[in-house]
């Protein structure tokens, strides 16, 4: 085990995209299940799912709240929204914690038992430890202080922010789950010891609904690797850091095609297969 944080690169990202084979059907190549979004956030669905379809996976499964459904739909059509066969999820974007209801609740619940791996994001995160299932959390500074917060470990946002590789660490290790901290340096960390960073190319992508597209871009490689996640759990952190150089590659030319200029969340979405090819070829 190293003790020091490695910048994951392009090489290493490379290493984890793949292109489909003569072989395939949209069933190997990995379906996500995706339980996010809300009235109250219907575009955070929208915005991972899409990410999702444009990080390349077999299908995606949304299944929520009606009006949430018909957003995504007229969005991505390609999206499957009746329930069956899922191989990896994504759960919590776009769901207040504090206003799930009974049903928002036991989809979450039933995903968390089906006991494929998982990405657990804001509104699901204090669920974490509730299953077994291989599992990446992906929160920023506040979401990580709360969560440690409500697990009785004494810390506060202003720490996390001061030292986040060491909160990452301390969460990952407490909690007996990948993590993903986000921020300007995102630190992607595990129990197994593995630690990297992925920096920022650019900070336009501090701004609403970027971050539902890293989970977009996450679950679509989780579900792509569901196959190897069954016996090499340890994967979800090099996964993790995957989707997070993707995210940072595209955003950076996103701005990059408007010379410099703000990027929106959906612009990061449609710069993702772009990445993806260029990975693929390198
Ligand atoms: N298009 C969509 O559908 C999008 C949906 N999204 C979804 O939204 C959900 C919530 O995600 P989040 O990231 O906004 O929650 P978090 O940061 O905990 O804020 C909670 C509250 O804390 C406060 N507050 C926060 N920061 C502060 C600060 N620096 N300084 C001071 N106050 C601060 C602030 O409350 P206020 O003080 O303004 O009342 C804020 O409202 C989550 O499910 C996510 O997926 C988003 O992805 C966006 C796009
Ligand atoms: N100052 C910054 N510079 C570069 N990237 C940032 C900065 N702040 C946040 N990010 C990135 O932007 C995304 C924001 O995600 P998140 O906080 O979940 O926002 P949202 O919930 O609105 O989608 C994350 O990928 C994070 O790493």
């Amino acid at each position: 085990m190293d003790s020091s944080w490695q910048e994951w690169t392009a090489a290493d990202a490379a290493e984890w995209i793949v292109a489909p084979a003569a072989d395939d059907d949209k069933y190997s190549r990995g379906v996500l299940g995706v339980v996010a979004g809300s009235p109250e956030y219907p575009g955070a669905a929208v915005l991972a799912v899409e990410a999702a379809h444009r990080a390349g996976l077999g299908m995606v499964r949304y299944t929520g709240p009606r009006a949430v459904r018909t957003a995504v739909l007229a969005r991505r059509p390609e999206t499957v929204t009746s329930p069956g066969r899922v191989q990896a999820w994504l759960v919590g974007s776009g769901i207040d914690p504090g206003r799930r209801s009974f049903m928002v609740l036991g989809d979450l619940q039933g995903a968390l038992a089906s006991r494929q791996p998982v990405v657990l994001d804001a509104g699901a995160l204090d669920l974490v430890g509730t299953h077994t299932a291989p599992t990446v959390i992906t929160p920023h500074v506040r979401e990580l202080a709360a969560l440690l917060a409500s697990r009785e470990i004494e810390t506060s946002v202003a720490q996390v922010r001061e030292a986040p590789a060491e909160w990452a660490l301390r969460a990952a290790g407490e909690l007996g789950v990948a993590v993903l901290l986000k921020g300007a340096v995102t630190h992607i960390c595990d129990p197994d010891g593995d630690r990297y960073t992925v920096t920022a190319r650019t900070h336009w992508l501090a701004s609403a609904g970027t971050g539902d597209v890293l989970g977009g871009i996450l679950g679509a490689l989780v579900a792509t690797h569901h196959q190897r996640l069954t016996t090499d759990a340890e994967a979800l952190s090099a996964l993790a850091a995957t989707a997070a150089w993707v995210h940072g590659e595209a955003a950076r030319r996103a701005t990059e095609a408007v010379d410099g200029g703000p990027v929106t969340a959906l612009d990061i979405a449609s710069a993702v297969p772009r990445v993806i090819g260029a990975l693929l070829a390198y």
